[in-house]
């Protein structure tokens, strides 16, 4: 891989200086991390969002992840910040809603109301998360004292939880980190050439001992010679994988 790959133009870095202008408004945060991917979900850029805040670190579609590495990933981060849990908004939704209020509970303020912002790359859970905790047909908080009306505030108890008011791009530090973000979801693919992530995913999925129907990414080119197929199997290959047609494992 000789091309370095770097996507961040200046209107993500609005978006992100527009987050960084709100840090007064809330108290807590919950960072969502993919569990599949626990260490290139969590964002370099964001870090900034996070400085002298009390932060979550919530690894998500723990679903989609063998059991083993999440405990691993969850004690990880509980060693570098306030605390974390990994969750699924797909399966025991019920549990899992309870377990994260626990958790919040645990860390609430004293007095007063605890002012929530969820965050997280594009596709993450963000608004499952969301709707989740609030239930459905929780109504936009409209005149609490100290709550900025501009923002959606949603109440549930005694904490208000922020509608995400943007869209947070991820700006990936290398091409292995931008291609398991491609993998995963959270990078459109035209954001990154396709063959790239493809090449990669060939390389990642050997050291993960995953089989693949090509052997390798020269072999998948020598069997499909014209363009167009080469790039419907790409993306096919690249659906399977977002499809859990492979076998669960951890691409970090
Ligand atoms: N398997 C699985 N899928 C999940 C889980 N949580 C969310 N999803 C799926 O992930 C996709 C994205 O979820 P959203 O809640 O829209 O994510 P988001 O972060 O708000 O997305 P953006 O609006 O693009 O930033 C949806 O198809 C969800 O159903 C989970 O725990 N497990």
């Amino acid at each position: 891989m000789n091309k370095q790959l770097q996507w961040f133009p200046g209107h993500m870095q609005k978006t992100l200086n527009e987050f960084l202008s709100l840090k007064k408004e809330f108290n807590l945060i919950i960072f969502l991390l993919d569990s599949r991917a626990p260490k290139s979900s969590f964002i370099e850029s964001f870090s900034q969002l996070l400085e002298d805040k009390k932060v979550i670190i919530c690894l998500n579609k723990s679903d989609l992840t063998p059991k083993s590495d999440l405990k691993k990933w969850e004690n990880f981060y509980k060693k570098n910040f306030l605390d974390a849990i990994s969750i699924s908004l797909k399966e025991n939704r019920i549990n899992n809603r309870r377990k994260l209020f626990n958790l919040l509970e645990k860390h609430q303020k004293v007095n007063g109301y605890t002012k929530v912002i969820i965050i997280g790359i594009p596709n993450i859970g963000k608004s499952s998360l969301l709707n989740l905790l609030i239930e459905k047909n929780s109504a936009r908080v409209q005149n609490i004292a100290g709550v900025t009306k501009k923002l959606n505030w949603y109440q549930k108890g005694k904490f208000l939880f922020l509608d995400t008011p943007g869209v947070l791009v991820p700006k990936f530090e290398n091409d292995l980190q931008g291609t398991k973000l491609a993998l995963i979801g959270a990078l459109k693919l035209n954001m990154i050439p396709v063959e790239t992530v493809i090449e990669l995913m060939f390389e990642i999925f050997k050291e993960k001992k995953i089989t693949l129907p090509f052997n390798s990414f020269l072999d998948l080119q020598s069997k499909i010679k014209d363009q167009n197929l080469q790039n419907k199997t790409y993306l096919k290959l690249i659906d399977d994988y977002q499809k859990q047609k492979f076998t669960k494992f951890i691409l970090d």
